[in-house]
C-alpha cells in the first residue's frame, strides 16, 4: 500500500482563491478585514513564518500590517500596544507571534488580546468556547488539520485518534476538536509509558512532538491516517517532520508531508479567522 499524500499547499491554494472572492464581496459591503501581526525580536524562523502570513494576506487582498519591535521591548510596552490595537476599530485580528522573549509573560499577553480579535484562538475565553463546542475562533493549526481531514472525507466519528504531544497550541486543542467530532481520543506525551502500543491502535495519528522522523511505520496500524505537525530544520538546512515519511507512506492510507502539509493550512485558517472577525465586528 502507498498512502494518499494530502498536500496542504494545494488545499490552501483552493481555499485562498475562494477567500479572495469573499474579500471582494465583503469590500463591496464596506467590510475590509485587517490583520495586524506583532513580531518582537528577530528570531529567523519567526521572521519567515510572519512573512508567510503577510504574503498570504496580500494574495487574498486582505489588509495586513506588521509591527516589528526590538527584542528589548518591555512587557508593559507590548501590553500598551495591544491595548491600542484592541481599541482600533480598523483592526479585526491581532496576532502576537510566539515565542516571545523570556522577559515577557506570554500568558499575560495572550489574555490582553480582546477575544473578538484573537484570531489565533489562544485566549482562555475562546479555548473555553472550543471546549464546550460553541462558535469561536479555532486555533489555526488544529483547525487546518480538521479541514484537511474533512476535505478528504476521512471518517472521524467513532474512530480512535491518538495525539502525540500536548502543547496548548496544537496537541491539546486538536484532541478536543477530534472529540467534538465524536472520535475516541488518546493523548500521548513524554511521560506516557507504552506509547508505541497506544499509537498502534490509532485510526488517526496526530504527531506534534518536535523530534525529527521519530515516528516510523512500526508505530502505525495498516491503513491509518497520519498527520505530521512537526517542523524540524536539519543541519543541512532542509525541513523535515516528526514522521519518517518514506517509512510511513508504505503503511498509512493518508499522510501529510512536511513541508507543504499542515503549515500552509495553518496560515489559511488564520486568514479565515480574520475574515470571520471582520464580519462579527461589522455586525456590532
Ligand atoms: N501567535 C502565533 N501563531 C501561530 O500560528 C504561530 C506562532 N505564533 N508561532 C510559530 C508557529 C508556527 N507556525 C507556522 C505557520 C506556517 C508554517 C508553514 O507554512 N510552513 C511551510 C514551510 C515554511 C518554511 O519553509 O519555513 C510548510 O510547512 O510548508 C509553519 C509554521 C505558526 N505559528
Amino acid at each position: 500500500m502507498t498512502a494518499t499524500i494530502i498536500y496542504g499547499n494545494q488545499l490552501a491554494e483552493t481555499l485562498r482563491v475562494k477567500m479572495k472572492e469573499e474579500i471582494v464581496n465583503l469590500k463591496r459591503k464596506g467590510i475590509d478585514p485587517k490583520l495586524t501581526v506583532v513580531l518582537i525580536g528577530d528570531h529567523p524562523a519567526s521572521k519567515s513564518y510572519v512573512s508567510g502570513k503577510q504574503k498570504a494576506a496580500d494574495y487574498i487582498g486582505m489588509d495586513s500590517e506588521l509591527i516589528q519591535l526590538p527584542a528589548e521591548t518591555t512587557e508593559a510596552e507590548l501590553l500598551s500596544l495591544i491595548d491600542q490595537l484592541n481599541q482600533d476599530t480598523v483592526v479585526d485580528g491581532i496576532l502576537v507571534q510566539l515565542p516571545l522573549p523570556a522577559h515577557i509573560d506570554e500568558q499575560l499577553v495572550i489574555e490582553a488580546i480582546r477575544p473578538s480579535k484573537d484570531v489565533d484562538g489562544f485566549h482562555p475565553i475562546n479555548i473555553g468556547k472550543m471546549m464546550t463546542n460553541q462558535d469561536t475562533f479555532l486555533p489555526c493549526t488544529p483547525y487546518g488539520i480538521l479541514t484537511m481531514l474533512k476535505l478528504y472525507d476521512i471518517d472521524i466519528a467513532g474512530k480512535h485518534a491518538v495525539v502525540i504531544g500536548r502543547s496548548n497550541i496544537v496537541g491539546k486543542p486538536i484532541g478536543q476538536l477530534l472529540l467534538n467530532e465524536n472520535a475516541t481520543v488518546t493523548y500521548c506525551h513524554s511521560k506516557t509509558a507504552n506509547m508505541k502500543e497506544l499509537v498502534q491502535l490509532a485510526d488517526i495519528v496526530i504527531v506534534a512532538v518536535g523530534r525529527a522522523r521519530m515516528i516510523d511505520r512500526s508505530y502505525i496500524k495498516k491503513g491509518a491516517t497520519v498527520i505530521d505537525v512537526g517542523i524540524n530544520r536539519l543541519d543541512d538546512g532542509t525541513l523535515t517532520g516528526d514522521v519518517d515519511f518514506d517509512s510511513v507512506k508504505e503503511q498509512a492510507s493518508y499522510l501529510t508531508p512536511v513541508p507543504k502539509g499542515v503549515g500552509p493550512m495553518t496560515i489559511t485558517m488564520l486568514l479565515k479567522n480574520t475574515i470571520k472577525a471582520a464580519i462579527n465586528h461589522a455586525q456590532k
